[in-house]
């Protein structure tokens, strides 16, 4: 088997008596999606945040492409999240104040482009999410679904290899969320990244490839405990196949 492109050795996080993550290990092959369900207080956020090098894991170790990155200074974990890793919450974490466009910006601004320069993809995403037409609209000016569209666009205009998502859909009503998870998954997994989703909602789980249940801290249940899904076990892109029309997060990652 190839190195996963993430892998976790013996996660564990204690707050007090409370043992958050007891012991995990995962690995994730790259282009697969992943579902992370449990009951609330199971861990799930905790394993996301530990995985994605915003939490220090208190034992344990998280591999991106085969390199420790549990224990990377702050300066360097927030650039490999910058640059490599992709959010989509459920409050989104976009700036109200501003544009749906510039909050798509601002991922590529923070990696040291221009605003002249990140704007064009901005927009790029924001046409292949559907959003045409409202890139000048403030976040509160948009739906639920519109603004997690949003999201999706900036957790992916920087070419994110791994986008991480807590309960993405958690906001919506269950018709939004089926194409909030389409849009995510052709934007993600469709185009040849990774993607790992908390979910409570199991019709959203049934869109990824493999699901890992945690109770307690622990793996309870892995569908596929390599981290290789079923090939092509996603939805396609909503409008057949999209890989021609997604703007070039590759080639703007080529030109660094
Ligand atoms: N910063 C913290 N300080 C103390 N306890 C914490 C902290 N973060 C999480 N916990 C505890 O760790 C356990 C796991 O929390 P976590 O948020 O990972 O669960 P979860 O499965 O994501 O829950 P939910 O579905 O409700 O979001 C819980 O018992 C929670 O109370």
């Amino acid at each position: 088997m190839h190195t996963p492109l993430l892998e976790a050795e013996g996660l564990s996080q204690h707050y007090g008596p409370t043992r958050a993550l007891d012991g995990v290990s995962l690995a994730f092959a790259a282009g697969t999606s992943t579902a992370v369900m449990g009951a609330s207080g199971s861990g799930k956020t905790t394993l996301l945040h530990t995985l994605a090098g915003i939490l220090v894991p208190g034992m344990g170790q998280v591999r991106f492409g085969g390199a420790d990155i549990s224990h990377l200074g702050d300066a360097e974990r927030s650039r490999l999240r910058r640059e490599h890793f992709g959010f989509v919450f459920q409050q989104g974490l976009l700036v109200p104040e501003l544009t749906a466009i510039e909050n798509v910006a601002l991922a590529l601004m923070l990696t040291g482009r221009s605003k002249r320069e990140s704007l064009p993809y901005a927009a790029g995403w924001l046409a292949a999410l559907g959003l045409q037409g409202l890139e000048e609209r403030r976040i509160g000016e948009l739906s639920g679904g519109q603004a997690q569209r949003v999201a999706i666009a900036r957790a992916q205009v920087t070419g994110a290899q791994i986008v991480f998502a807590d309960e993405p859909t958690g906001a919506l009503d269950s018709q939004t969320s089926q194409e909030v998870m389409q849009a995510l998954l052709a934007a993600t997994v469709g185009q040849g990244r990774t993607l790992v989703v908390v979910t409570h909602d199991r019709e959203v789980a049934a869109q990824c490839q493999r699901t890992v249940e945690m109770r307690d801290g622990r793996v309870v249940r892995d569908s596929a405990p390599a981290g290789e899904g079923p090939a092509a076990a996603y939805p396609a892109a909503p409008s057949g196949d999209a890989s021609g029309s997604w703007p070039g997060a590759e080639g703007l990652r080529g030109e660094r």
